[in-house]
């Protein structure tokens, strides 16, 4: 295979973001990592921290070469403000946003070959002036794509919810048959694709405790997500459930299951955390082009300490490479 070029973003420059930079730089990988941030930013975290890194400069026409370890290759995106560890500073909000779409135009372009985000503070964005739920709504939004998926995956479990970024009370509504057959057929198609997995089976949560108990705790189980499985099944589709969330986490249930569907951010999510947190990745899915993420996010009070895990940056990236092998397999 040839050298592969992966677009890297920080996140939030006030967070734990330029330290994984760091991280990264400490090891030698087979892909050139383009790093979209300010030079000045990595260097006065490495400073800091009393590391020595060396910034190679960006030249989009030259062959990727393989990254080596002590430095990091930079596409220069400019501060508003040099960024205090810890602080955030809305005056930097836009600054990130211009991370993310550089890296999204490029991957859409072919220039990079899939993109690996640092954590962003989604709040400060939107006091910046722009609205901003994740990056998940972000890509799909530059991408023009109407709906994607947002998996976790950790060793032993893999969890994609229906809906992202919502505040609950929004959450029923936004659980329609044509949502859930949409994200259930990415994630179905996506498995096989991306995962390598020939029938994955996906076991779906309910939405109501005990997953509505006959329609007695809520109806939305018969009225809608039995129906749209029912349906999908017919597309020969090895879908179980829905079951109810509070114990559809088994051991046996995640020894047997490809693939869990939570029905919102904070069914599944709690679980993969508590069991992988530090080495699980996020991947979108139904994106045109390999995103992954870290399963962390900004951990203000450790920015500048030197105290991070960057085990989950590692396995992003790791899981990049992977899913561009298998992409050009
Ligand atoms: N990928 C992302 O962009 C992403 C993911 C999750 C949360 N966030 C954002 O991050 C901000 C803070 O969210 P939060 O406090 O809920 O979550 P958090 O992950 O930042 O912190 C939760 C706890 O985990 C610890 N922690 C996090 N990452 C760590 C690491 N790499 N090493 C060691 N310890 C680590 C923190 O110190 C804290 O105790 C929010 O604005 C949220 O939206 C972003
Ligand atoms: N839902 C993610 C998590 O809990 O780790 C996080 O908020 C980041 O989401 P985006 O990748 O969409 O920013």
């Amino acid at each position: 295979m040839s050298c592969k070029r992966i677009a890297i973003t920080p996140g939030e420059p006030a967070g734990i973001g330029p330290e994984l930079m760091l991280a990264l730089s400490d090891l030698d990988w087979p892909v050139e990592l383009v790093v979209l941030a300010d030079p000045a930013l990595i260097q006065a975290r490495a400073e800091l921290l009393g590391r020595d890194i060396t910034l190679l400069p960006y030249r989009q026409q030259a062959k990727p070469v393989p990254q080596r370890a002590g430095t990091l290759t930079i596409e220069p995106v400019t501060l508003a403000k040099p960024a205090v560890p810890g602080v955030l500073d809305e005056a930097n909000g836009l600054y990130v946003l211009e991370t993310l779409k550089r890296a999204s135009d490029g991957n859409m372009s072919g220039e990079f070959d899939a993109v690996v985000t640092g954590p962003v503070n989604k709040g400060i964005i939107n006091k910046a002036g722009v609205s901003f739920s994740g990056h998940t709504e972000f890509f799909a939004q530059q991408a023009n794509v109407p709906d994607v998926v947002m998996l976790l995956a950790t060793p032993g479990l893999r969890v994609a919810q229906v809906t992202t970024h919502i505040p609950l009370a929004y959450v029923a509504r936004a659980i329609t048959e044509e949502r859930l057959t949409k994200i259930t057929r990415i994630l179905h198609a996506e498995l096989k694709s991306k995962f390598g997995l020939a029938n994955p089976r996906i076991y779906v949560c309910g939405l109501n405790p005990h997953a509505g108990e006959d329609g007695h705790l809520g109806r939305e189980e018969l009225d809608i997500i039995i129906p749209a499985l029912n349906a999908l099944r017919e597309e020969g589709m090895d879908l179980v459930g829905p079951l109810s969330s509070d114990t559809v986490f088994n051991e046996k249930n995640m020894k047997d299951a490809d693939a869990f569907l939570a029905m919102y951010h904070d069914q599944g999510l709690p679980v993969l955390k508590y069991i992988g947190f530090g080495k699980a990745v996020n991947i979108t899915l139904g994106l045109p082009f390999i995103r992954t993420s870290v399963d962390h996010g900004t951990a203000l009070e450790l920015a500048g300490t030197d105290q991070i895990d960057a085990g989950s940056m590692l396995c992003a990236l790791n899981q990049a490479i992977e899913m561009i092998e298998k992409r050009d397999e």
